[in-house]
Formats: structure tokens, sequence, C-alpha cells
């Protein structure tokens, strides 16, 4: 069966890739372009829509999918518990409707985002560092909190005490933002794409989980697996481990 792909936020930079993903597709065909400005409507009639915008404009766009009856895979950042809940009443209204959420799409970003948590309990000392192109408009990335919020959850299930730090004076923002109690530092520089490091430390040894996606190719294969999955999978899902089965 043939999936009819809407794409929200299509002049992006990920809106732009995503149309030549579904159209190199076999399975799947465009059924609608759609930017800021544009009347979403019904969406070209489509089955899913994907959707690439900016943090302030993702929750009224996703509602509109789910009150339109539209599956909908979401990849812009800035969800928040109040958010996510607000798409779970909607969804309460339409439980037919699936809608996925990921902070990446990149394979290795997901791995990473695993190999992390299940790292997290054996070392004293973890912070993450998350590098970006410099026309990103949020930070931390959505990806580098969401690591953090998944080393703090094993952290505190295995009872492991805050990292030692002895900084007690300097410049405001010299040791990053803190999520869930773990250091988090933003890098914008002109030709990266994006990247993370989570860097783990204990007496005598250190381990670095790295992943680099050098061009946005690197998140069709999960998008397009998320297409594919997300109208088998009513409700919400956040995160892409949960439609690959890790
Ligand atoms: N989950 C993942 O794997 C990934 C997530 N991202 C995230 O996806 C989001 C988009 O990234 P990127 O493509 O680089 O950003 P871009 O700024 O290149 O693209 C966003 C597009 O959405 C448009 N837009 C803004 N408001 C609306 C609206 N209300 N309705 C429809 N379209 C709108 C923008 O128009 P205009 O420019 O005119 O405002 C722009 O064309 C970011 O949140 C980013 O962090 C990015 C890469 C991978
Ligand atoms: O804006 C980007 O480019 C990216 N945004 C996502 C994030 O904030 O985590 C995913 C990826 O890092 C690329």
């Amino acid at each position: 069966m043939t999936l009819r792909v809407a794409v929200i936020g299509a002049a992006g930079r990920m809106g732009r890739q995503v149309i030549e993903a579904v159209e190199q597709a076999a399975d799947l065909e465009l059924a609608g372009r759609f930017d800021v400005g544009d009347d979403l409507g019904d969406l070209g009639n489509a089955d899913v829509a994907v959707e690439f915008t900016v943090p302030g404009a993702t929750l009224a766009n996703v509602l509109h999918c789910v009150e339109q009856g539209v599956h909908v895979v979401v990849g812009t950042t800035g969800w928040t518990d109040e958010s996510l809940n607000q798409v779970r009443a909607a969804l309460a209204v339409h439980p037919k409707v699936g809608v996925l959420i990921a902070p990446n799409f990149a394979i290795g970003a997901v791995l990473t985002m695993r190999f992390a948590a299940q790292a997290a309990r054996f070392y004293e000392s973890v912070e993450v560092i998350e590098l970006h192109h410099p026309d990103k408009v949020d930070a931390p990335s959505g990806t580098a909190v969401r690591t953090a919020e998944l080393i703090a959850e094993a952290r505190r299930a295995a009872d492991v005490p805050p990292a030692p730090d002895a900084t007690a004076s300097g410049l405001e923002g010299a040791r990053g933002a803190q999520v869930d109690g773990v250091p988090v530092h933003a890098v914008r520089l002109r030709g990266l794409v994006a990247h993370e490091e989570v860097l783990f430390g204990s007496p005598g040894e250190t381990l670095t989980l790295r992943h680099d996606s050098y061009d946005r190719a690197s998140f069709m294969p999960g998008v397009l697996a998320g297409v594919r999955g997300v109208v088998d999978r009513p409700g919400l899902t956040v995160g892409l481990e949960e439609i690959l089965d890790l």
C-alpha cells in the first residue's frame, strides 16, 4: 500500500531532505508541501505528516494533524511534559491516530543515547557536549537534553551520587547548562551539521561516546522508518528507539 506523506516545514533544511527521500521511496507519495503561513487544511489528504519546523510552531501543527485524523512524525525540538500532555489529550479524542516525536532520527544518535544510559551507573563523572551548525535556533539540542535526562534517570536508579565538581568561582556559563544535574555544553560552528559527545570519567579511566551526522541524509532512514511505523502505532510514541525495537 502506498502511503501519502505531507511535509510541514517543507522549505527548511530538513523539510527539503524529507521531500527528496519521500520522492525516492517506492512505497511513499508526496501529498503536499507546507511551510510558514500556509493553511494546513486536510494536509493534501495525507496519511502521515512529517513535521520539522520550529519549537514555537510544532505543537499547534501536531494538534491540527491529530484533529484531521492524520498520523504525524515529528522531529522538531522544544517539547516539554506540558506540550506532550496536550498531544496525549488530543489523541484521547482521536484514538486511532499515531504521533511519533523523536529528538533525533539518526540511528547512531539513538544508539549513543542507549549506550550512554547503559554506561551511566558505572562512572563518577559525566558531561555532554553537543556541536551544531550556527543556524540552529535552540540550545542545547533536543538530543543533548534527552541524553542528559536518560543518564540522570539511570544514575538515580542506581543511587549514583552527584558528579564531583569543586568549582567555587568563575564566569557564569563556564560549566555549561545543568540538565537534570548533568552539565551540557553547546558549540555552534560553521562547517558542522549535528554532533554529540558523552564523556564519562572514573579514577584512572574515561569513556567517550561520539556520534557525528555529517549530512542530513543521516536522518532519513529513521524518518522513513517512523513514517512506515507510525500508522500501526496509535497514541503517542516518544523516541525512535520504540520503532526500532531497541
Ligand atoms: N529529530 C531530528 O532528527 C532532527 C531534528 N531537527 C529539528 O528540526 C527542526 C527544524 O530544523 P531545520 O530544518 O534545520 O530548520 P529550518 O529553519 O531550516 O526549517 C524550518 C522550516 O519551518 C518553517 N516554519 C516556521 N514556522 C512554521 C510554521 N508555523 N508552519 C510551517 N512551517 C514553519 C521555517 O520557515 P521560516 O524559515 O520562514 O521561519 C523553515 O522553512 C529544528 O527544531 C531542529 O532542531 C533537525 C534535524 C534532525
Ligand atoms: O537543529 C539541528 O540541526 C538538529 N536538531 C536536533 C536536536 O536539537 O537534537 C537533532 C540533531 O541534533 C540536528
